[in-house]
């Protein structure tokens, strides 16, 4: 495995962690640096315990054992109201978007602000506006409850509430499943500028491998409970693990891969 890069900002650190359900250790010994500004795209087969180390990361799911540094602070033994002032500094797309279904795009995306600003009606409408312009969402998607959205729209929404406290630090889990490859590629290049324009670190969980060739500085792909290999494209492409062998050469890696290298639309 690479040496730690000393010369960039770590914003998570995991180190040794482990969690399990009953007798079952979904992650047994995994370690992973995130750094400040990159694109993470985080791989790994069907229930190798991706979402339930995002989860773990953000407190969702509880940690056995190790050691979890989030913006260098050990999130998850600090005291609530600590917890609280570094919880509004991430923002978090659950798979499926995870939109309250009562309430408008527009409410969704003041659901946070509620939470930890003290605004005036009016000022939370002026920024629910600006976060749904500015994940490329029509004024009029605002008033709209998620059962009248596409799916497309529905991940822009989740973004936008995502983007809701103005996050340092996004985790995106699968945000192009569902979508078209059109959808997807719009959404990957979404991801893209709004790292570069808001200075996001972006964790993302994600099968999706024209999004790993397009946007992603790094991967981490994770199996047997810990981290398989990390670093940029080329070491998965170079790695002799079965699994990514499987993963980074097989038929779909090939269509992605080449279309990535011809700066190509997407395939199916
Ligand atoms: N709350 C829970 N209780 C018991 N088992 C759980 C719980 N949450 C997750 N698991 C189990 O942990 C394993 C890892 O799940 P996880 O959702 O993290 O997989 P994943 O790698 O994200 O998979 P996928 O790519 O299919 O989304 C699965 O076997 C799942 O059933």
């Amino acid at each position: 495995m690479a040496p730690p890069d000393q010369s960039r900002e770590v914003i998570i650190s995991a180190h040794d962690v482990r969690v399990n359900f009953g007798s079952r250790f979904i992650l047994d010994g995994l370690s992973l640096d995130v750094y400040r500004g990159e694109i993470l795209g985080v791989v790994g087969a069907s229930g190798t315990g991706k979402s339930v180390l995002m989860r773990t990361i953000i407190g969702l799911a509880p940690l056995h054992s190790g050691q979890i540094d989030v913006f260098g602070m050990d999130y998850l033994n600090l005291r609530p109201r600590e917890q609280q002032r570094i919880a509004r500094r991430w923002g978090v797309l659950f798979q499926q978007g995870a939109l309250f279904s009562s309430l408008t795009v527009k409410q969704n995306i003041q659901v946070p602000m509620r939470e930890y600003l003290k605004l005036s009606p009016k000022l939370l409408d002026e920024l629910a506006m600006l976060k749904i312009a500015l994940v490329g969402l029509k004024p009029d998607a605002a008033d709209k409850r998620p059962s009248e959205l596409s799916g497309g729209m529905i991940k822009r929404a989740a973004l936008a509430r995502a983007l809701a406290l103005d996050p340092d630090l996004v985790f995106l889990d699968e945000p192009t499943s569902g979508l078209d490859p059109i959808g997807a590629g719009e959404f990957d290049e979404l991801i893209a500028t709004l790292r570069q324009t808001l200075g996001l670190t972006v964790y993302m969980v994600t099968h999706d491998l024209d999004s790993l060739h397009a946007i992603c500085d790094r991967i981490v792909a994770i199996g047997e409970g810990r981290v398989l290999a990390q670093g940029p494209m080329e070491t998965m492409l170079a790695s002799e693990h079965p699994w990514l062998r499987a993963y980074f050469h097989g038929p779909r890696a090939r269509a992605a891969l080449a279309t990535a290298s011809n700066g190509a639309k997407r395939t199916s």
